[in-house]
């Protein structure tokens, strides 16, 4: 049986620096060295202090100021750490493709494919080559395609083991998993290469809890979680628009339905759309999948997720427009949080970049504050969608440190992240600064909107007619 000592892991971004963290704390026998391309990414993983890492995840940094130098290492030299290694996790970005055949569903795996061609290049002894980033299903035919024609003897067992973490709450889904899964071959070699990555986690997650299955049952079930999630969201989304048409109210019907043990309460919050780097990936790279093998229905079915939140986002972005007498032309628009959920310093995907981008084309001047984005983040975001210059991105955003600055001389307020500190604001302060009728958006439905509107905000929540 394999006795794992050395883990690499390719990749240190959301996934492989937390992932691995959590790995060298549990497990202080194993040496786990994290190694990425991007050099500033290491030398910030690797900065003397440790609220410096380039992640930002409650709990994170104390678990790095424990491990790293002990048994975790953060390292450029991607070569020698796959060499050492016994096992690599393969954890980089597999984003949704922007050119060529699939471009805008299909997932990009050119980062995947040069990690095996990596791998396949410098290995001099059999390793056990772990897939953690999400990937469509049947692409470790892929990597044992690449990594078995080296003909140089060396032996590969290819194990899938997609992560569930959700960004910030990463530390305590990875200290108590829901579940493990490990997906892996059936013969006598795969069984024991499962039974090593099993090993890894038994150091501390309960032996019932990790789940074992055939590669590409592990790999669907990835893209079928996020799926299953994100039509939650948007379930919930698409009802919200007719709650504010009939009176009823978003948060009494998800309380209603989520009693129901069927149901169940959670992933029911009405919001201006779901963001982040994974939901609509998966889901658009289902689509395509479904596509490819002629499941016209199965594709359509999936697709409606991506469509409502789109819809959902623009319909924000248009109701701020509507109550401002149809125009934003010039009128200041406070946006509270631009991170795609609270927690974290991810913006991938984030709503408040497309209700920005709205706002921007009618010609609105958008004033971003959030606590853990800075300014060329903000920027960055918007320029990558092309829809006008970064000039021109630049004279209509403009990107606060201080919330009532922000906030200051605004028509309106628009909260597209439920940071909890936006709920403690002093919000007579706010209304005192801003022009009137002041307006609050509430896109999290995260503020005490009775408070608000006795203070005199007319304030607009998601899926409430009031
Ligand atoms: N972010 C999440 O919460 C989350 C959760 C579960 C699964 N996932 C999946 O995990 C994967 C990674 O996601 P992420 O959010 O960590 O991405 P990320 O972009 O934050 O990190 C990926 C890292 O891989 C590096 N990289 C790319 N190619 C490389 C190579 N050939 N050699 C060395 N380094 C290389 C990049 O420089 C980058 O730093 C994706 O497939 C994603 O779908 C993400
Ligand atoms: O009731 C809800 C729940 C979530 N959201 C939004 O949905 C998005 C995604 O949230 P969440 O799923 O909590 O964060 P992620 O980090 O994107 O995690 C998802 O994507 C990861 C990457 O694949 C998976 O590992 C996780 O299991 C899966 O939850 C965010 O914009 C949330 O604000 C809502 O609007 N309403």
């Amino acid at each position: 049986m394999t006795n794992i000592k050395k883990i690499c892991c390719i990749g240190a971004g959301y996934v492989g620096g937390p992932t691995m963290s959590v790995i060298a704390k549990k497990c202080p026998d194993i040496q786990v060295t994290v190694v990425d391309l991007n050099e500033a990414r290491i030398a910030a993983w690797n900065d003397e202090d440790v609220n410096n890492i380039p992640i930002y995840e409650p709990g994170l940094s104390d678990v790095v100021a424990e491990a790293r130098g002990r048994n975790l290492f953060f390292s450029t030299d991607v070569e020698k750490a796959i060499d050492e290694a016994d096992m690599v996790f393969i954890s980089v970005n597999t984003p949704t493709k922007t050119y060529g055949a699939g471009k805008g569903q299909a997932a990009d795996l050119k980062w995947i494919e040069l990690c095996a061609r990596q791998i396949a290049q410098v290995a001099k002894s059999d390793k056990i080559i772990v897939e953690k980033s999400t990937l469509p299903v049947r692409t470790a035919e892929a990597l044992k395609d690449i990594l078995h024609n080296t003909g140089n003897g060396v032996k590969f067992q290819i194990l899938s083991n997609p992560e569930f973490l959700a960004e910030g709450t990463a530390m305590e889904d990875l200290d108590a998993p829901d579940r493990v899964l490990i997906g892996g071959d059936s013969t006598l070699e795969g069984q024991e290469a499962v039974q090593a990555l099993v090993d890894v986690y038994a150091n501390w997650v309960p032996r019932e809890r990790i789940l074992t299955t055939n590669v590409w049952s592990s790999e669907l079930s990835k893209l079928t979680a996020n799926a299953f999630l994100a039509q939650r969201v948007s379930s919930i989304n698409s009802l919200s628009e007719l709650c504010e048409r009939t009176e009823a109210d978003i948060t009494e019907v998800a309380r209603a339905i989520g009693t129901d043990s069927r149901i169940g309460p959670k992933f029911l919050k009405a919001s201006v759309g779901f963001g982040g780097s994974c939901f609509q990936k998966d889901i658009l790279n289902l689509v395509y999948i479904a596509r490819s093998y002629g499941l016209q229905e199965v594709a359509d079915y999936w697709e409606q997720v991506i469509i409502m939140n789109d819809h959902q986002k623009r319909r924000f972005a248009n109701k701020i427009i509507q109550t401002s007498y149809n125009t934003v032309n010039g009128k200041k628009i406070a946006f509270l949080g631009w991170a795609f959920k609270k927690d974290t310093n991810d913006t991938r995907e984030s709503a408040a970049i497309y209700v920005a981008d709205h706002l921007l084309n009618e010609q609105a001047q958008v004033a971003v504050y959030d606590p853990k984005v800075e300014a060329n983040q903000v920027y960055g975001d918007l320029n990558y969608l092309r829809t006008r210059d970064a000039e021109e991105n630049k004279a209509g955003v403009s990107v606060f440190d201080d919330p009532y600055e922000a906030c200051k001389g605004a028509h309106a307020i628009a909260v597209l992240t439920e940071w909890d500190e936006f709920k403690d604001y002093d919000w007579q302060r706010i209304y005192d600064s801003m022009l009137k009728p002041a307006n609050v958006f509430d896109g999290r439905n995260l503020l005490d909107s009775k408070k608000l509107r006795a203070i005199g905000f007319n304030v607009k929540t998601i899926g409430s007619s009031l």
